[in-house]
């Protein structure tokens, strides 16, 4: 007969041991918790601070901004999206995509041959850009699923895609459906994506938010992330017509998003600020903002697009000033 001690010290024993195991195993299959999508944090002051010194702070001058002004063109998406647009008109604004700055300039500097990033039109106006710009390297962009608003049905939105890269468009700005986004119903968005990608085949496809309808820069990241997830080369801040445009605090917002995914992913998803730009001064900002934020790599054509009606006028005087040191008056300018 075993006294109780002994049986005291081989009970403990048992119980030191089946601890000992049940660690191992819980550790074994534990995982630290994780943030959520549902779970985003964004400090709102702390990224107004950001975006304000950035303008303060990052001031480029003479030989460098000489150099940032033609990155800058080359990253433009010249845009038309007017009720009133028609072949004509857009084969004018493939003419200065082709050739956006004065020859002669471009020349001076060694620089003949820079283009525009892209055209961007209507689905429309698809095969007149595509047979002005037929061999010049410059993208065609048409806006899609039913630009700018997004209140249109699903299938019509795909055929929208599906006709402009049928038409020649190598590039397709969808934008996204608020409604989702301010329901918070990501799944149903998430899908929505993945079908529009799909149609677009060989099309890169740049996800349009339309940041000024959105409640708040949480909706901003989140569906940044839900918009790289379905499959967005790019993503886009505005479509141009909403009162609320592209801005260096929602971009932050949207590039530090960019950053996460490439940090977790590995891949390398562009940014296109839009609406409301329309001086030199600001796609610096931009431009700087990206080579701060994301590093050179996305400073190129290929991950960073400026989406603008009438820029290239202003950055095309600042050229001419930066190397004659005079300006001319904008009606000395084409058109832009
Ligand atoms: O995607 C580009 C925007 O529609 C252009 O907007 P904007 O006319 O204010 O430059």
């Amino acid at each position: 007969m075993t006294d109780f001690n002994e049986t005291h010290y081989v009970f403990k024993a048992m119980v030191v041991y089946a601890v000992l195991i049940a660690d191992v195993v819980v550790n074994a299959f534990y995982e630290p918790p994780r943030p959520t999508l549902l779970e985003v944090l964004v400090n709102k002051p702390a990224i107004i601070r950001r975006a304000q010194s950035h303008v303060k702070r990052r001031s480029i001058k003479k030989k460098a901004q000489l150099a940032w002004l033609l990155r800058a063109v080359a990253c433009t998406d010249i845009t038309t999206l007017a009720g009133d647009d028609t072949d004509e008109n857009v084969r004018r604004l493939c003419a200065k995509a082709k050739s956006p700055i004065r020859p002669d300039l471009l020349a001076a500097i060694g620089m003949e041959g820079l283009t525009c990033g892209a055209v961007c039109v209507y689905p429309s106006r698809v095969p007149a850009a595509a047979a002005a710009l037929e061999g010049t390297g410059v993208e065609l962009a048409a806006v899609a699923t039913g630009f700018p608003c997004g209140q249109t049905p699903m299938h019509t939105n795909v055929q929208e895609i599906e006709y402009a890269v049928a038409c020649g468009a190598t590039e397709i700005d969808i934008v996204v459906a608020r409604e989702l986004i301010i329901a918070g119903e990501w799944a149903a968005l998430y899908d929505q994506l993945v079908e529009y990608k799909k149609a677009c085949g060989s099309a890169h496809m740049k996800s349009i938010l339309a940041i000024g309808q959105l409640p708040d820069y949480r909706m901003v990241y989140k569906a940044s992330l839900i918009a790289m997830m379905a499959g967005s080369d790019m993503i886009k801040t505005s479509t141009g017509t909403e009162s609320i445009n592209a801005s260096l605090e929602v971009s932050l917002v949207m590039v530090r998003a960019i950053r996460d995914y490439y940090e977790q992913t590995g891949y390398m998803v562009g940014f296109k600020p839009a609406g409301g730009i329309r001086s030199a001064k600001t796609a610096l900002g931009y431009l700087s903002l990206m080579y701060e934020e994301l590093g050179h790599r996305w400073t190129k054509p290929d991950l960073f697009r400026i989406g603008a009606s009438s820029l290239i006028i202003d950055v095309e005087r600042q050229i001419e000033h930066g190397l004659t040191g005079a300006y001319a008056a904008k009606h000395y300018m084409p058109m832009s």
